[in-house]
């Protein structure tokens, strides 16, 4: 099937920044389109965006050029070509680029044409896009993890760790999942404004307090989780997303928001470990920063066989990275985030590397993202059990799990729930 026509446009994210949408149209008239999201605690290997730097617009982050890219020179390469199938036309727009890591062309409008081309086929095939991407065994549904108290970078607010995920696993569906969740959210919107604490939300849609301690959050998310009348760590567990890396300061890690202590990456994993025995805590995410190698090993060793243990900064669903992280023993999961690496097929190829060497994987969204509902069919395609896409609260991440609604609707009776046992410990 030829690709008959193929533009871009800038639109916007869910923090009023811009990101590029690309139509791709097949010679059958099918058409698929996609919007790229945008993280604020990137890592420092992931894939390249391509920013305009033109101060009089957007502060310099406009994406025209990224837009561009796609009108001209991908246009010109692949309109009147027949791909064939996804991982050849991803092959090509990396031949194309010709940078490791998608600088000339950008990953931003590499990815939107890579997902427009995915969406395109599978209505051509008249299949869902989950069953495109993963085949008729692509059945089970995610955990949804829902970030409820945002802090780090993504509130301006007190609080250190960037997210406070609430686990809710103890279901029989995702629909019953999903109420859970927001049932315990409510109960916490409820707390908060009994404290006299804000209701105002972050960027994922958590709620972001100026609180007291950073363990603050996990009381208060214990104490709404009961009010909601579940119980933690049996119904609803805890996850994690300190992202430390962000905290890393000349090889230690500094509370910056809280009372500007340091830790060493010994004192870290102290920390840890001393609140996966205080806290129901299932899943841990960047730990450690990026760079602290030797403190990841270590905190594997020490901590993995009771927890899940996902790199996010560290791997940047970057299959090299990865290999590395597989041959020195580091983490036990792996984020997957399809703009850290810029296209479907090197994102799905990542995620086979894990799941065969016996990582977990968990499907993510960004900070920044938009109505686009990719990461959805992405996580039921791999079938790996946990997503995360932010509270229930703020359109774009409510997209997501409506999606997932969705799908588990379709699917009927071959619909499965992934539960407890989707993450590794
Ligand atoms: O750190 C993360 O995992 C993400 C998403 O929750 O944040 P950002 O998109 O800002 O990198
Ligand atoms: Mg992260």
């Amino acid at each position: 099937m030829r690709i008959t026509r193929l533009d871009a446009i800038e639109v916007l994210d869910s923090r009023g920044n811009p990101t590029v949408e690309a139509w791709l149209q097949l010679e059958d008239g099918s058409e698929g389109s996609a919007i790229t999201p945008a993280g604020a605690s990137t890592g420092a290997n992931e894939a390249a965006e391509l920013r305009d730097e033109d101060p009089t617009r957007y502060g310099g982050r406009g994406v025209q050029k990224a837009v561009e890219q796609v009108r001209g020179e991908m246009a010109g390469a692949l309109v009147g070509k027949d791909p064939g199938d996804q991982s050849t036309l991803d092959l090509l727009l990396c031949e194309l680029d010709g940078t490791p890591n998608k600088a000339r062309l950008g990953a931003n409008a590499i990815l939107a044409v890579s997902i427009a081309y995915a969406r395109a086929c599978a209505h051509s095939l008249q299949v869902p896009l989950y069953r495109h991407l993963g085949g008729d065994d692509a059945v089970v549904l995610p955990v949804p993890c829902l970030n409820v108290i945002n802090g780090g970078r993504h509130a301006d607010n007190t609080v250190d760790f960037q997210e406070y995920k609430i686990v809710p696993h103890h279901a029989t569906s995702f629909a019953e999942s999903i109420r859970m969740g927001e049932e315990v959210f409510h109960a916490l919107k409820k707390l908060l404004q009994a404290h006299g604490l804000s209701t105002g939300v972050g960027d994922e849609g958590g709620f972001a307090p100026n609180l007291h301690s950073n363990e603050q959050a996990i009381e208060l998310i214990l104490e709404a989780i009961t009010a909601a009348g579940y119980r933690p760590g049996d119904d609803v567990s805890l996850a994690l997303d300190p992202a430390t890396s962000e905290m890393w300061h000349h090889g230690r890690y500094r509370f910056f928001k809280s009372n500007q202590s340091e830790r060493t990456s010994a004192a870290m994993i102290d920390l840890w470990d001393d609140w996966l025995q205080r806290y129901p805590i299932v899943l841990l995410e960047d730990p450690l920063a990026e760079n602290d190698w030797e403190g990841w090993a270590q905190i594997t060793q020490q901590l993995g066989g009771q927890v899940e243990l996902v790199g996010d900064d560290i791997f940047c669903t970057n299959p090299d990275l990865l290999q590395r992280g597989i041959r020195e023993g580091v983490a036990n999961a792996i984020l997957i985030k399809p703009n850290q690496i810029g296209t479907v097929t090197e994102t799905m190829e990542c995620a086979a590397q894990a799941k065969a060497a016996g990582y977990g994987c968990y499907v993510s969204h960004r900070s920044g993202e938009t109505e686009d509902t990719f990461i959805a069919d992405l996580a039921v395609a791999l079938g790996c059990g946990h997503i995360k896409t932010g509270s229930g609260c703020r359109g774009e991440r409510t997209a997501k799990f409506n999606r997932l609604l969705r799908i588990e609707h379709e699917l009927g009776e071959r619909a499965r729930f992934a539960g407890r046992a989707a993450f590794v410990r």
